[in-house]
């Protein structure tokens, strides 16, 4: 009963999304198939009243995001806050980042000798980061998948300790998890982001959501099916059949296109039956895998509470504390009686609070323990807090001995017959990695045509 296409998407996240736009510029029709009853996957803004709000997923597209390009061309407004670095709290001290640049903010805490190193080893970070991008990648820097990033540092960087931790710091947050469980060999790649002067973040205005509605608009209402729960993926030379389940209805359809683009966490496709069935190093690459933690939570205060992180007319946020609290976001919010803080929690703390055994009254307990140690008097100013929960693998990782650059992974980049694998899960732990997906398969799915059409 459903239109055929020239390409079914599973996945409304921006990954599914950006695909559906790369296609749609191309001239193919697309039908996008999600499972949930919105849009937009892992990018979530929560409004509360008096247009207050905050993200829940997604909160900055980094400058290298070819979302960014998307995002103008559909002329999505995009606003930037800050760059570089951010504030944080070590050993009890805050350390504000309100310089002029990432040097000067250096220097706050490094002795000279000790930021010397640092630009040594940040130039060389740079440079192995420009190796990655050939092909083959030197066989000493893979080895480097087989230690984690925190050994390397301690061993091979002339960082001193302080240093380090700096850099644990900062990166801690990305990686959802411990240095300790990643690889050097990702780190490198996960560092581009603050190299040098750092990337800058952007965020759209009015709330990341908006982007995904943009994005969808311009593939048309038509192509997307909410509520179709993909279970069966059956393909041959021909073309590709998929059997959703209505999640509304419970009723099974049926969809048919020449090509797959699976755009969901690679995790998600073991809940998925495919005929033939995956390779055995697509399901090695999906089972090696790691995750890092997310935990959500915003918090809604008299507006009073902002002179804990507005100083002289100018806020030190975002900080990486070094407490339960994780990274303290700014919400926004048109109120003057009220403000948001938004926290990303990460690693072993977001795992505990996404374990449904920790109540919602024991994490409100944890966190105002937390904030009334860094900020005293803090309580007196909390109205609300509201809490979102994720699955344990909310972010891709991969532990040490993997890497995003291994043959594995490599095997997971390659289609399988007409089915291609997209999804942040499938490049990177961000969503550079769902955009940068979109491109290589719809490139992909592009050239195969071309080739048909030549036959
Ligand atoms: C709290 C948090 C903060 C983050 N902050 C940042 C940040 O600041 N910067 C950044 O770059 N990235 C950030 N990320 C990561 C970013 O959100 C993701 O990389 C990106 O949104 C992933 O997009 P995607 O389309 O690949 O996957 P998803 O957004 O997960 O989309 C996949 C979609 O597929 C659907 N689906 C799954 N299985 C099926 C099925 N069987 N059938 C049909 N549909 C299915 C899902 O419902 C979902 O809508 C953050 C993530 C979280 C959780």
């Amino acid at each position: 009963d459903t239109p055929e296409a020239d390409v079914l998407i599973i996945g409304a996240g921006l990954s599914g999304l950006s695909s559906g736009y790369y296609l749609k510029k191309a001239g193919k029709t697309v039908h996008i198939l999600e499972m949930s009853a919105r849009l937009g996957g892992r990018i979530r803004t929560a409004a509360y009243d008096n247009y207050t709000y905050a993200e829940v997923g997604l909160e900055e597209f980094w400058e290298s995001n070819p979302a960014i390009e998307i995002l103008h061309d559909l002329n999505v407004p995009l606003e930037t806050a800050y760059h570089g670095f951010s504030s944080f709290y070590y050993q009890g001290r805050l350390y504000a980042a309100i310089q002029e640049n990432n040097q000067a903010f250096l220097k706050t805490f490094l002795t000279p000798t000790e930021l010397q190193t640092y630009r040594r080893w940040d130039a060389n970070m740079h440079f192995l980061h420009q190796q990655l991008a050939r092909r083959p990648i030197s066989p000493e820097l893979m080895a480097l998948k087989d230690q984690s990033f925190a050994d390397w540092l301690a061993e091979t960087s002339g960082l001193s300790a302080k240093a380090r931790e700096f850099v644990r710091i900062q990166t801690e947050p990305e990686f959802g998890g411990s240095w300790q469980q990643i690889s050097a060999l990702d780190a490198i790649a996960e560092w581009d982001f603050f190299s040098g002067e750092g990337q800058t973040p952007y965020h759209v205005v009015g709330g990341n959501q908006l982007a995904v509605a943009k994005i969808a608009d311009f593939i048309g209402k038509d192509s997307v099916q909410l509520n179709q729960l993909v279970t069966h993926v059956k393909s041959d030379a021909d073309g590709v059949e998929v059997l959703t389940i209505d999640q509304t209805t419970y009723q099974q359809h049926v969809y048919r296109a020449k090509y797959l683009i699976s755009a969901i966490p690679l995790y998600k496709l073991n809940e998925i039956q495919f005929e033939p069935p995956l390779s055995l190093a697509r399901k090695q690459a999906i089972q090696t895998q790691s995750g890092g933690a997310y935990f959500t939570a915003h918090i809604l205060l008299d507006a009073q509470a902002s002179r804990y992180w507005i100083q002289n007319g100018q806020s030190l946020l975002p900080i990486l504390s070094d407490s339960v609290l994780g990274v303290i976001y700014a919400g926004k919010t048109q109120s003057n009686q009220q403000v948001l803080l938004n926290l990303l929690i990460t690693g072993a703390n977001a795992e505990q609070f996404n374990t449904r055994i920790t109540t919602l009254d024991d994490i409100k307990a944890i966190l105002l323990t937390a904030f009334e140690k860094q900020w005293p008097g803090f309580g007196q100013y909390l109205k609300q807090m509201f809490f979102y929960r994720y699955h344990p693998r909310a972010i891709a990782a991969w532990p040490v001995g993997r890497s995003r650059f291994d043959e594995l992974s490599d095997s997971l980049r390659q289609p399988q017959g007409r089915i291609y694998f997209g999804g942040d899960f499938s490049e990177d732990t961000h969503s550079n990695g769902a955009t940068v997906s979109a491109q290589r398969v719809v490139k992909a799915i592009l050239q195969q045509e071309s080739q048909a059409e030549q036959k």
